[in-house]
């Protein structure tokens, strides 16, 4: 179903973003063409030194849009709005991005277990020399999770491409009591606060 009135790029090559605007109605274009770029292979999401995390998903997310602007204009595609997001995990003042590998999981998850964190994800849309940018926080309160729970998700490909380490949508669902926020800005793109920042930009529901 296609319910907005102008087709948009998204910035991303997350499927679960792509989904994600899919169900919300919005017709879009992948721009993610980073090898070709004159900006360089990617954006980099390592955090500064002592960058808070409001502020480091924040750039992140602009650094991925500026990136997608270069692209287009380089490639010479027609002008559309660009959407990009950035999802991550903090606790205790602290970024958990993506581990990198088991162990790394592993010492995320135990992290989370049995308390409470934050799931940030901002996201901007950026068109004709402006932009609008929002950052969406959900909390997320974790059972305590058990030696063999945290052995067997460790084992599977879950944890790998996700900030702290699991996705609320699969089945790190059992470790999730309660949240507090946007189920979908978790996954990572926050549809109501999306649908706002489109507006925003003058794309409406048709
Ligand atoms: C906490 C959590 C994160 N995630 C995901 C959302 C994001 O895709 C990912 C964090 O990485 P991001 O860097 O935000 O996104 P990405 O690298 O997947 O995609 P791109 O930069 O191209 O847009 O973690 C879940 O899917 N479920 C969850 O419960």
């Amino acid at each position: 179903m296609k319910i907005w009135n102008q087709k948009i790029y998204l910035a991303s090559k997350s499927s679960r973003r792509r989904e994600l605007l899919r169900q919300i109605g919005v017709d879009f274009e992948l721009l993610l063409l980073r090898d070709q770029a004159p900006r360089g292979p990617d954006v980099s999401e390592a955090a500064l030194p002592h960058e808070h995390p409001v502020a480091y998903v924040e750039r992140v997310t602009l650094e991925k849009a500026a990136f997608a602007f270069d692209t287009m204009q380089w490639r010479k595609l027609p002008v559309r709005p660009i959407l990009a997001a950035d999802t991550t995990v903090t606790i205790d003042g602290q970024i958990l991005g993506k581990p990198a590998d088991r162990a790394q999981a592993r010492d995320m998850l135990l992290r989370l277990s049995g308390r409470t964190h934050h799931v940030l994800t901002s996201v901007v849309v950026v068109y004709q020399g402006q932009s609008w940018q929002i950052t969406q926080t959900s909390e997320v309160v974790f059972q305590t999770l058990s030696e063999n729970m945290v052995r067997a998700y460790c084992a599977s490909t879950e944890p790998y491409d996700k900030a702290g380490g699991y996705g609320i949508q699969g089945v790190a669902a059992l470790f999730v009591k309660c949240i507090n926020g946007s189920h979908s800005g978790i996954m990572g793109l926050p549809l109501y606060e999306t649908a706002q920042l489109l507006q925003q930009a003058g794309i409406d529901i048709l």
